[in-house]
């Protein structure tokens, strides 16, 4: 086909047009610059040089594409703005006379401002606040699975579970590094920017630039599983060039799995017969249980593609104190003026907040223990930690209980604490009470007095509340299983009104969402009163041992129910 003749000839000019702005654009990069630099070479200098590690970054990121330590940069970005902006903070300040600020001193500066969950990350698995089975059954896979992996074997897969900031991803680390094995990871792809002229470029009809420069994150991502069993990743400055051992870490799944899990499960079948690499996948459990774990990869799936599992388990508060203690002393001794230690007392709630999430903790305890912030009862110098132990045994046994039941007292720093449903059902049922002295409390009247209970340790609103589950279905779960821990049919007989009433009251449509709060105080508040076998402080009877939890049969019902009425109307059909 031939062009019109007005159209080539707009065509050329525009050829000459854009080679005119190009080479403007290149006289002014090169021919413009020295004037510039000389004019304020200190200006130029400076972050230039502040910013080096960040360039570095930058282009690494732009040839390795995911590979390497990405994570890496992603978690300590923050400390890495940190450092790079303090020595220039630090400019800013007139120099008094005789006053110089060298290197050591920038030094200094940097590491008491450094956060203190970089400051002191584990170098080793014995300083890892993680379980030592745990840390045991991983090594054990990594032994089988990549340092005595046997030439054809395909590609196993392992998935490591747990609550955020347990130490997953450190532990995994760790031992890699220990057994020098490379870690490749996937980082989700950040695709770069539209400017406003970008789009109007692609809608021109008479631009020559219509090519639309994308490419799903999934395919990225089965390029780089692709490309990461077949290459060697780009060797990084400090990597041990002598071990060809390497896994695939992926922590951050492309967001598009979650849609359509599918595609995941596919791409798993795949790996696992073609795959030349031991994969593995880092999945945090959420705050409302584990539906990303079962949503990615479903019982069927890991059976099928012999997915090992691996869950860790929340930091334990004593493994926590022990570490916390720890940073805390360290940081009291180098650098005592400037924080506020905590006592005892304190950082047992600062543990219990941050639902055994070290990372969480640690900041926490920076944040709150820094002089500004000063959370903490001021005592002098290191000495509150030792006073402490001056405390009565049985007083401080007295403050502990009260911290471990008190689910209403938020910690310093706490997180939004959230309950395994069955932990939370468990404080309903088992229902603790504490005694109280008639000063505490003004008793009821001698007429009222078989109404007369100690009182709760806890709050069974914000149970149901940190349960992160809907009242109905809580109240459903109730209903369930709170007949096994009853003795009194009498009693039986008024947590079941109870539970009656609620459900009158959350069955009108009308009123449902009015009265929803009401409905689970109803509900939980009856079945407490009610059992009088656990009324009392000292008397906790009822119930001996530990007592499954079971499921409602309501689900099953509710499901065979709509099966039978799809049934019924096929058949009129
Ligand atoms: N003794 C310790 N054990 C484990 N981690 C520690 C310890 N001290 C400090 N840390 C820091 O706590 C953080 C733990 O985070 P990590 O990424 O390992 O948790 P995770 O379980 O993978 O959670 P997420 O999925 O949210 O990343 C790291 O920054 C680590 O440096």
């Amino acid at each position: 086909m031939q062009l019109p003749e007005s159209e080539v000839y707009f065509n050329v000019l525009q050829v000459v047009y854009y080679g005119w702005e190009l080479l403007k654009f290149i006289m002014s990069k090169t021919f413009l610059r020295p004037k510039v630099s000389s004019t304020k070479v200190t200006d130029w200098v400076d972050p230039s040089f502040d910013d080096f590690s960040e360039n570095t970054d930058i282009s690494i990121t732009a040839t390795s594409l995911h590979v390497n330590n990405a994570s890496h940069r992603r978690k300590n970005v923050p400390s890495r703005l940190e450092s790079s902006r303090f020595p220039a903070r630090k400019r800013e300040k007139p120099l008094s006379s005789g006053q110089i600020y060298g290197p050591e001193n920038s030094k200094d500066y940097l590491s008491e401002n450094e956060p203190w969950v970089d400051k002191y990350k584990p170098e080793t698995q014995h300083e890892l606040a993680v379980h030592k089975k745990k840390i045991e059954e991983v090594e054990t896979w990594l032994k089988a699975q990549v340092l005595e992996r046997q030439p054809k074997q395909g590609g196993s897969v392992l998935l490591i579970t747990g609550p955020p900031g347990c130490g997953k991803t450190t532990t995994l680390k760790i031992l890699s590094k220990e057994h020098g094995i490379q870690v490749q990871e996937w980082i989700n792809p950040i695709l770069p920017d539209f400017q406003k002229d970008d789009f109007k470029e692609i809608f021109n009809s008479e631009s020559s630039f219509q090519a639309f420069p994308y490419q799903s994150q999934i395919t990225v991502f089965k390029e780089f599983l692709l490309r990461a069993t077949k290459y060697n990743k780009l060797q990084m400055l400090g990597d041990d060039l002598r071990t060809d051992k390497r896994i695939i870490l992926v922590e951050d799944l492309p967001n598009q799995f979650y849609r359509d899990s599918h595609t995941l499960h596919e791409i798993l079948r795949k790996y696992v017969h073609t795959g030349r690499c031991p994969l593995i996948f880092i999945i945090s459990d959420s705050l409302g249980g584990d539906n990303n774990q079962r949503l990615l990869f479903p019982k069927e799936i890991q059976e099928e593609c012999a997915i090992s599992n691996i869950s860790f388990n929340p930091v334990a508060p004593t493994i926590m104190m022990k570490f916390l203690n720890r940073i805390v002393t360290m940081e009291a001794n180098k650098n005592g003026r400037n924080i506020t230690v905590p006592d005892k007392t304190s950082l047992e709630l600062l543990c219990q907040g941050c639902s055994g999430d070290i990372r969480s903790a640690i900041n926490s305890l920076q944040f709150s223990s820094s002089k500004e912030n000063s959370f903490w009862p001021r005592k002098k110098g290191t000495s509150s930690l030792k006073s402490d132990a001056a405390l009565s045994k049985s007083k401080r046994r007295k403050k502990t209980d009260r911290v471990f039941e008190n689910q209403e007292v938020q910690a310093i720093g706490g997180k939004d604490v959230s309950l395994f449903l069955f932990r939370a059902l468990g404080k309903i049922l088992y229902c603790k009470r504490a005694s109280l002295t008639e000063l505490d409390s003004p008793r009821l009247p001698s007429h009222l007095s078989e109404y007369e209970r100690d009182t709760l340790l806890v709050q069974p609103e914000e149970v149901v509340e940190m349960s992160h589950m809907p009242g109905e279905l809580f109240n459903l779960y109730l209903h369930q299983n709170y007949l096994d821990f009853f003795v009194e049919v009498d009693d039986v007989m008024r947590a079941s009104e109870f539970l009656s009433f609620a459900d009158i009251l959350s069955g009108d449509w009308n009123i449902r969402s009015l009265l929803r709060q009401y409905t689970t105080s109803i509900a939980t508040r009856g079945v407490m009163h009610s059992n009088t076998a656990r009324g009392f402080a000292h008397c906790q009877g009822g119930v001996s041992g530990f007592r499954p939890l079971h499921k409602p049969q309501w689900f099953f019902i509710s499901k065979k129910l709509k099966f039978l009425l799809s049934k019924i109307l096929e058949s009129f059909l």
